[in-house]
């Protein structure tokens, strides 16, 4: 801000981790738009860096393979949490992320150091830019991407309703099946070596179970409130 004009609200950073389908995304994004802040998914950006691998037909059985062109693929996050974008080498990938293959391929390549680095990187020098603040959401935003965020919300769900979302969201998708895929990946991120999805220590963690995203949003924006004017 130009002339040292008064902010009316500090920056906030607001860090937001869970396994797949406690509501990260939804809540993270309706958080952002009602407080005005920034939004960045940082799943989209391990997805499109995926994406890349899939289409230039690199092994993902071989970690080395992935490493080694990891810093090739330019990745753009856009952070408005209306319309939230993300590009490789200038294409449009939100469609292209969410297939199945690269659901499926996705926690191999998150797995490799050499990927983290890169993409937590560019999740540090977008928080710093963002004037405002910023919803992240992730596995390891808490505990490593941004470890002093103002606060820090790790969600849960139990597997049965996160299988129920995520086949609601893919019609005609197996709920047996998405449950048996979902604890498969969750299973393969919390235990990977780099970084793993974890509950930091200062996380308040919110079991969304039996509550409905209105809930979910409502309860998260009251704990932003209270730290913006705890600041
Ligand atoms: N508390 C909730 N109750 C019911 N459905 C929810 C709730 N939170 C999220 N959903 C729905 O579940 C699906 C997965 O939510 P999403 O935000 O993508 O989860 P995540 O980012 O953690 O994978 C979406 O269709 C979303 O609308
Ligand atoms: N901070 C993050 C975010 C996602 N990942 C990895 C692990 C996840 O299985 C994939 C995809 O994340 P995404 O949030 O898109 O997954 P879901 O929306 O829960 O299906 O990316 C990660 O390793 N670290």
């Amino acid at each position: 801000m130009e002339n040292g004009a008064a902010r009316t609200a500090q920056p906030v950073i607001v860090a937001i981790d869970g396994p797949s389908g406690t509501g990260k995304s939804s809540t993270s994004k309706a958080v952002a738009a009602q407080l005005g802040l920034s939004y960045l998914d940082t799943g989209a950006q391990y997805r499109a860096i995926t994406w890349w691998m899939v289409t230039n037909g690199i092994d993902m059985e071989d970690p080395s393979a992935i490493a080694a062109v990891a810093g090739k693929p330019e990745i753009v996050s856009g952070t408005d949490p209306a319309h939230p974008t993300i590009t490789v080498d200038g294409v449009d990938v939100a469609g292209p992320i969410r297939t199945q293959e690269v659901t499926a391929k996705v926690s191999a390549v998150s797995a490799v150091p050499e990927v983290r680095t890169r993409i937590t990187e560019l999740q540090r020098s977008l928080a710093t830019s963002a004037e405002d603040g910023i919803v992240v959401e992730g596995r390891d935003i808490g505990t490593t991407v941004l470890p002093d965020a103002d606060l820090k919300i790790f969600l849960t769900a139990s597997p049965e309703a996160r299988a129920a979302r995520r086949s609601g969201e893919l019609k005609g998708a197996d709920v047996h099946a998405t449950r048996e895929a979902l604890i498969k990946r969750d299973a393969a991120d919390s235990s990977r070596k780099a970084s793993p999805l974890a509950k930091a220590g200062d996380a308040v963690e919110v079991d969304t179970t039996d509550l409905t995203l209105a809930q979910v949003i409502e309860c998260v924006v009251t704990l932003v409130e209270e730290k913006r004017a705890a600041k």
